[in-house]
């Protein structure tokens, strides 16, 4: 007997018993940063059709022909910068890693079991499915680790998710984890981080600039509520901290291809500081569960190098939520308050 109609299955451990399994779904990473581990990986992440909604027929000759000829290229030289040489990996690798596995701590004594998996490459959502499975979990929450809603992240994961479950004879239960944008315990682990990283500094920053993933105007035009939950987001944040929109402005980095995307872009409005006479910042990129190459390069490079240029002082990189206490408390709050029902 096998659960799956796809060949080469291992047989699962007894379901039916109602045991819970945790998934932490990340958007996922090259396996190194040569050009074809660098291309594979972008060719999967780009040929999907809810982060690239133009005719394939269209945009499949340009991908292939343009984008993945140039772009590896460009891409592994930013992931060899920031590459976590000590495991010879990505660092939203780890990261993802960690949490799961810190989580997994967090709920052994109940028998639940926490894995991981990337929307795009390896370990694939299926994998984790699978593995989750074997261990006779039929009770499944499916977290993509995205705290505001877009179709090109959220949606796409759970796509994902439902790809293999079509394949399953016997499918586990599911929930998947809405965004949670402005959850407390969201805006808690946020705040505590940005106090800690700031806690070191001689004096405050005169500005903590929030940098979000950017996305083209034309995706939240059709209903993407993607820029309301990161507005939502800023406001809770501000809140928390005591501060303005002036103090605490909203921007959106790593803007892809020609047409226009979310607005204000987070390197222009950064470099244009200095000549207003701010030039001692930080920058909070609230959207990242774990830093990558768009928090550690994109901002922690780049755009600090145009803010020092443009004659800025100082630039504090918040880091991301990562593997910080704040941030499994984070994942174990939203974690509990969405099994609730299926365990105690
Ligand atoms: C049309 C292109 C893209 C859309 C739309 C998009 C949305 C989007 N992405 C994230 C989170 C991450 N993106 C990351 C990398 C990345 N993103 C794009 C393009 C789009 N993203 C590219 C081409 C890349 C690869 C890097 C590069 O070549 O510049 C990452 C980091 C991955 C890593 O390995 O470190 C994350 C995380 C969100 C949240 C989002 C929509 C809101
Ligand atoms: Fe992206
Ligand atoms: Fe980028």
């Amino acid at each position: 007997m096998s659960f799956l109609h796809i060949s080469g299955a291992s047989e699962p451990a007894p379901m039916g018993q109602g045991r819970v399994g945790i998934l932490l779904a990340n958007l996922g990473t090259p396996d190194d940063t040569g050009f074809s581990g660098v291309r594979r990986y972008l060719s999967e992440f780009l040929s999907d059709q809810r982060v690239i909604e133009a005719s394939p027929a269209v945009w499949q000759p340009i991908l292939q022909g343009v984008v993945l000829t140039v772009r590896p290229r460009k891409s592994g030289a930013a992931y060899r910068r920031i590459w976590n040489t000590d495991r010879n990996e990505s660092p939203l690798r780890t990261w993802t890693r960690e949490q799961s596995d810190q989580l997994a701590k967090r709920f052994s004594a109940e028998n639940i079991s926490v894995v991981w998996g990337m929307r795009y490459g390896k370990p694939s959502v299926a994998q984790a499915v699978g593995e989750l499975m074997t261990a006779g979990c039929d009770r499944i929450l499916f977290m993509p680790l995205y705290p505001q809603y877009s179709a090109t992240t959220t949606a796409t994961a759970n796509d994902q998710l439902f790809r293999f479950l079509m394949k399953l004879r016997r499918q586990p239960a599911v929930r998947t984890l809405p965004a949670f944008a402005d959850h407390p315990a969201y805006i808690r682990a946020l705040a505590e981080t940005a106090r800690q990283a700031l806690s070191s500094l001689s004096a405050p920053p005169q500005m903590i600039v929030t940098s979000f993933h950017g996305l083209p105007n034309e995706y939240v035009a059709k209903g993407d509520p993607y820029r309301q939950d990161c507005e939502r987001t800023v406001a809770a944040l501000r809140t928390a901290m005591g501060m303005t929109e002036q103090d605490m402005p909203l921007t959106f980095q790593s803007r892809f291809g020609p047409a226009k995307w979310l607005e204000p872009y987070t390197a222009p409005f950064i470099a244009g500081l200095p000549e207003k006479g701010v030039k001692r910042i930080a920058v909070i990129m609230p959207g990242f569960m774990a830093d990558c190459i768009e928090t550690l390069d994109e901002i922690g490079n780049e755009v600090r190098s145009e803010f020092l240029a443009a004659g800025g002082e100082e630039l504090t990189l918040i880091p991301c939520l990562n593997g910080s206490r704040e941030a499994i408390d984070l994942l174990e709050t939203l974690a509990r308050s969405e099994i609730q029902g299926w365990a105690a």
